[in-house]
């Protein structure tokens, strides 16, 4: 587990360095404030069986607050919302499973460092009859006190500032004050209004 755990952060590090390079950052942009600073919370989820998979849900509908999360699971059970479906209405998506497969979610605060033009994945977790799911979800951020912004080489008249800078500490503050069961996103106490 150890070395999964600093492998997977390692991959962490290059990916944002991938994401930072497509923004017209390059691709250090934040690699030693995630690398030297960063935090790197790992959850393990096991979802049981479920006699009524229809009537519950493992995980309800949210995005991850991180910059990313890669994710590591035993069997599909995954749904992501793509928001464009259906004129607008949207629809869930099933994430297939591929056997040794690591998936990677958008979170909060790249939506933020990319001014919106990435978006953070709305995705929940469905239950089944017969299997015990497992889930390994490795969340990579800046360090506790570490504000992300909008980095001021995005910014125009035309493509002004869309959100408000916030750490991995104002999200815990978040997170005491609302119910993210129900719905509450901390990306949507972010956003400014035009
Ligand atoms: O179990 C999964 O596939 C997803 C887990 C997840 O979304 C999370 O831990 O934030
Ligand atoms: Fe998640």
């Amino acid at each position: 587990m150890g070395k999964f755990c600093e492998e997977v952060k390692e991959l962490s590090i290059e990916i944002m360095g991938a994401i930072t390079e497509s923004l017209g950052l390059g691709r250090d942009y934040l690699s030693s404030r995630m690398d030297e600073n960063g935090m790197q919370v790992m959850t393990v989820n096991c979802y049981p069986p479920c006699p009524d998979p229809e009537t519950a849900l493992g995980l309800p509908p949210h995005s991850d607050y991180s910059c990313i999360t890669i994710l590591l699971q035993n069997l599909a059970g995954l749904k992501i919302f793509d928001p464009m479906a259906h004129g607008g209405s949207g629809r869930w998506v099933a994430v297939p499973e591929v056997t040794g497969v690591l998936k990677v979610h958008i979170g909060d605060h790249v939506e933020v460092l990319s001014n919106g033009l990435y978006k953070s994945i709305v995705h929940k977790v469905t239950l089944n009859e017969e299997n015990t799911r497992i889930s390994l979800a490795s969340l990579h951020s800046l360090g506790m006190d570490d504000k992300m912004s909008v980095p001021c080489e995005l910014v125009t008249d035309e493509n002004p500032v869309r959100y408000k800078e916030s750490s991995f500490k104002d999200f815990l503050d978040f997170l005491v004050k609302n119910d993210i069961s129900q719905g509450d996103r901390f990306i949507d106490t972010l956003r400014i209004k035009d």
